[in-house]
């Protein structure tokens, strides 16, 4: 499949990652850049994925495979030369990402400084270990989280578990049925308990009471927070609001980095799931949209900026996008961005293409739904606005400026 020649998607090689090759997760994650990136010098010879996809399984768990050389994993010289190459095999991934105006990088904290020389271990904190900004803090994060979780769920039983999980429930559907229904974009409402840029939004913070309000107020669908470090949010809320018996498709809002992260939240009840522009290159975002469509989740595909729009648009298959009105590298939130991105040829496009476009982030009034609505988008995700209100059903009604549950 395209998707395994990624530099950043790495799934069907856990299996590989999770073997005796090495104990040492820093030195995995080296091995695991090192067969995803194509052309990675090795061992004064040079390999490309498509050697190492040639190569059986079975030659690769036995860890004695890299490319076209055969290494000993026990060698201390092999593993050295391997950390040797992180840094230059990281700038290059992040140029490559670079050259689609991806800002984000992919350096996971555990990994080697990159200023790493021979055997010396030793970091200093440096322009290139240092996040530049929040988002990229906490996809850094997110990788060492992943990496934490596919040891205890391996994408072997997160498939098996996919045999008894429910049928997935229709996102997009969901939204057009309640555009027509209620003549204003769907809503997507967010349980989401704290933001890095707002802090805690609501105290006596229960998600499934919450999420029940919601549907009580007319939501088409749901987004819940899954991330814990930032967002306070959980995989058990997400469970949890599915098990209660609420019927709007729920939205997993997490940071998707790995595309084992697409079984994990299918397992969990997600019908839907993000795939944020700036942190995924341009493969990545097929190849996870492809797994999307194989596991029947549908993919919420976010962007904030012209670049990212553009990029987005020229990628088949993607049925919904979300235009973010907040940066999420500086906070800044402007609701004019939908506007912006809906103007002109763009927008054409988007018709062309029969997209649902989403609007995102910053909307607290009827004169917000009113100008993105005119704007062209055809459903809406709010959190903040609907969450803060002692009773998230009375959100909604004030948000609108108008009952929109169900007769
Ligand atoms: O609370 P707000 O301003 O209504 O925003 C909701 C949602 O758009 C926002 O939470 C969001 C949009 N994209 C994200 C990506 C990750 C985390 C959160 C988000």
């Amino acid at each position: 499949m395209e998707g395994l020649a990624s530099s950043r998607v790495w799934f069907d090689f856990h299996s590989l990652l999770n073997s005796s090759y090495t104990q040492n997760p820093s030195s995995r994650s080296n091995f695991r850049k090192l067969i995803s990136f194509p052309s990675a010098p090795i061992d004064g010879r040079r390999t490309t994925n498509s050697c190492v996809r040639s190569r059986s399984m079975n030659q690769l768990k036995s860890g004695t495979l890299v490319g076209s050389s055969v290494v000993d994993p026990s060698s201390e010289s092999i593993l050295d030369e391997l950390k040797s190459k992180e840094w230059e095999i990281g700038a290059l991934k992040d140029e490559l990402a670079a050259t689609q105006g991806i800002r984000i990088r992919r350096r996971s904290p555990t990994d080697p400084p990159l200023h790493y020389v021979g055997p010396f271990e030793f970091r200093l904190q440096n322009e290139g270990n240092k996040p530049r900004n929040i988002l990229e803090e906490i996809v850094w994060n997110k990788d060492v989280e992943v990496t934490q979780m596919k040891e205890k769920h391996t994408i072997y039983s997160l498939k098996k578990a996919l045999e008894s999980v429910h049928p997935p429930r229709d996102f997009i559907g969901a939204l057009k049925a309640s555009y027509h229904r209620t003549g204003f974009p769907g809503l997507i409402a967010e349980v989401k308990k704290a933001s890095p840029s707002r802090g805690v939004l609501r105290e006596d913070f229960d998600p499934v009471e919450v999420a029940k309000a919601y549907e009580k107020g007319g939501a088409a669908c749901l987004s819940v927070l899954t991330d814990s470090k930032y967002f306070q949010g959980s995989f058990e809320n997400l469970e949890a609001i599915r098990n209660a018996g609420v019927q709007c498709p729920l939205l997993c809002k997490e940071f998707i980095v790995d595309a084992w992260q697409l079984y994990y939240a299918r397992t969990k009840g997600a019908d839907a799931v993000l795939l944020i522009a700036a942190v995924l290159p341009d493969l990545d975002i097929k190849y996870m949209i492809q797994i999307c469509k194989m596991i029947g989740l549908t993919a919420l595909v976010e962007v904030h900026d012209e670049i990212e729009m553009d990029r987005m648009l020229a990628i088949d298959g993607i049925e919904l996008i979300g235009i973010n009105n907040r940066n999420l590298e500086t906070f800044k939130v402007d609701i004019s961005n939908t506007k912006r991105l809906l103007e002109g040829e763009r927008g054409e496009k988007i018709r062309q293409k029969d997209i649902i476009v989403v609007g995102e982030s910053g909307l607290f009034t009827p004169a917000d739904i009113a100008y993105v609505q005119e704007a062209g988008v055809k459903a809406i995700l709010v959190g903040e606005s609907i969450v803060k209100q002692k009773d998230p059903t009375q959100g909604i009604r004030q948000l609108f400026g108008k009952d929109i549950s169900h007769p």
